[in-house]
């Protein structure tokens, strides 16, 4: 797409404001907008000028002059604005013309050229799946789970059929995993969360109810290269937000919700190709793996600790990564099985189709850094010829959750809290400085961020679950 397409389609919508976005170090947006009649070809080529001091993870008061700068092929109408309005995702620039080190977005598109200039692969491609909640509404309950408690509409559903006024079908509280309405009352909504991201010019695959039995839902779409779909993701939850919004509800990405049900993840599908040819795929390997692809597998496993700082970054993250709710808690791999870090999905069996998933991620990461840190891992692997199997990451057949006493003792499990995750981002980050993709300035940026803004405070607040535990005794 070129800038003179992009005034075309602003002339064909009516097009009045230019929403120009970026995307901050821990993985949200923020925007500058600009008026149509300012736009030109000039413009979108310079882009524009804004306060970096304030972008949380960016840099300091002193030097805050910077420049986005936007991506053309990312742009889409907003269908949230009141006025016809272009939203479009930018790069981040020093002043100087020179990519800004720390803008996410730059970290993404460096683990791509570092993959093409190892000759192993053209391509990554990347299928992330991002499960979320929808809610009525979000009370603060202590006496509940010690948490906030979420009222969904299922369970607004179960509530009506209590009393005298619902004479019909008294429709009995979800269980299960996908049951049709009334049950699953939020078709309509996630119908129209679809018929959104398709005019955004998202290809998805299908939607359905998750898990959960409050109102959790998934949306999938198709894989792709990995910033463009780090791009999808943020488009992706902009769009799921302000759906949820337009019908006075909330959609949260948060791993762990509610207690004692099931969380939210954004499992990771994998693959490799040059050019047209698929590298994962070896007719007869262990689950129709390739080499390269058991090599990948453990890259990934070895350097899961420190992967997650990245991948599962928030002290929420490890409240999901528990027993019992098809989270990952070991980090082995498997054929089909959901309980292993990494799946091998052998429903579909063909070469292009084969590939990886690693189910310990959540929609708490940026994106753009999750899957840059999944790939450098993923190819440190295969530079090394690390074997999945002498590393003892399995592969395991059987339900992990299940699995004698002696049989879990073999196994390591995921790291439980985001400070160990950090701690051991500290002692093993080399892999992630390949070919400069992450600077050492940025990783000790992010592990100093985490620590400070994240484990600091909240480790310094009394739990309303400690009020539960304490406030008598
Ligand atoms: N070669 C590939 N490389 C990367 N991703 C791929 C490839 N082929 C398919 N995908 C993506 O993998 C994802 C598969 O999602 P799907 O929901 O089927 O996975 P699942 O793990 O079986 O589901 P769930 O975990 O909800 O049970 C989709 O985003 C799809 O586009
Ligand atoms: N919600 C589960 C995954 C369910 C699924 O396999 O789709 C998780 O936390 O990862
Ligand atoms: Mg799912
Ligand atoms: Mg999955």
């Amino acid at each position: 797409m070129t800038s003179r397409d992009i005034l075309e389609l602003m002339k064909q919508h009516d097009v009045q404001m230019v929403d120009f976005r970026i995307v901050d170090v821990p993985g949200r947006q923020h925007h500058v907008t600009v008026p149509a009649a300012e736009i030109d070809e000039e413009v979108l080529e310079r882009g524009v000028a804004f306060d970096g001091s304030s972008v949380p993870g960016f840099r300091g008061i002193e030097e805050s002059d910077m420049v986005m700068r936007p991506v053309l092929e990312t742009a889409f109408l907003d269908p949230f604005t009141e006025v016809p309005t272009l939203a479009v995702s930018c790069n981040v620039y020093e002043p100087s013309g020179n990519r800004y080190e720390r803008d996410p977005r730059y970290i993404a598109e460096k683990a791509e050229e570092y993959l093409k200039s190892t000759g192993i692969a053209t391509n990554a491609y990347f299928g992330p799946e991002l499960e979320f909640f929808i809610f009525d509404d979000v009370r603060f309950d202590s006496t509940q789970s010690g948490a906030f408690y979420a009222v969904d509409s299922e369970e607004a559903v179960w509530n009506s059929g209590v009393g005298d006024k619902n004479l019909g079908y008294h429709v009995k509280n979800k269980s299960g995993y996908f049951p049709v309405a009334p049950t699953d009352t939020q078709q309509d909504i996630r119908t129209e969360m679809v018929l959104e991201l398709m005019k955004a010019g998202i290809r998805v695959e299908r939607h359905h109810h998750e898990v959960a039995t409050a109102g959790q839902a998934e949306i999938n779409f198709r894989f792709g290269t990995l910033t463009r779909t780090a791009d999808t993701v943020m488009t992706y939850k902009y769009i799921v937000r302000n759906v949820a919004r337009r019908h006075g509800k909330t959609a949260t990405f948060m791993p762990k919700p509610i207690f004692g049900d099931n969380g939210s993840g954004m499992h990771v599908h994998q693959s490799l190709f040059n050019g047209d040819e698929p590298l994962f795929y070896r007719e007869g390997g262990y689950a129709n793996l390739s080499e390269t692809a058991l090599h990948y597998i453990a890259g990934i496993l070895y350097h899961a600790p420190a992967i997650l700082a990245f991948s599962n970054p928030s002290t929420n993250s490890y409240k999901r990564l528990v027993p019992g709710y098809e989270a990952p808690v070991n980090l082995v791999f498997s054929r089909g099985n959901r309980s292993a870090a990494v799946r091998v999905p052998v429903a579909v069996v063909s070469p292009k189709t084969a590939r990886i998933e690693f189910r310990t991620p959540d929609c708490t990461a940026n994106p753009y850094l999750a899957f840059a840190a999944m790939l450098m891992a993923g190819l440190d692997g295969i530079r090394r010829k690390l074997d999945p199997t002498e590393l003892g990451f399995g592969p395991i057949n059987k339900n992990i959750y299940e699995l004698s006493a002696e049989e879990k003792a073999q196994i390591k499990s995921v790291p439980g809290s985001l400070g160990e995750v950090l701690d051991a981002l500290e002692a093993d980050h080399e892999f992630l400085l390949e070919g400069g993709v992450f600077t050492k300035d940025f990783i000790r940026n992010w592990i100093d961020f985490k620590r400070n803004n994240e484990l600091a405070p909240l480790h310094l607040r009394p739990h309303p679950y400690e009020f539960s535990l304490y406030f008598d005794l």
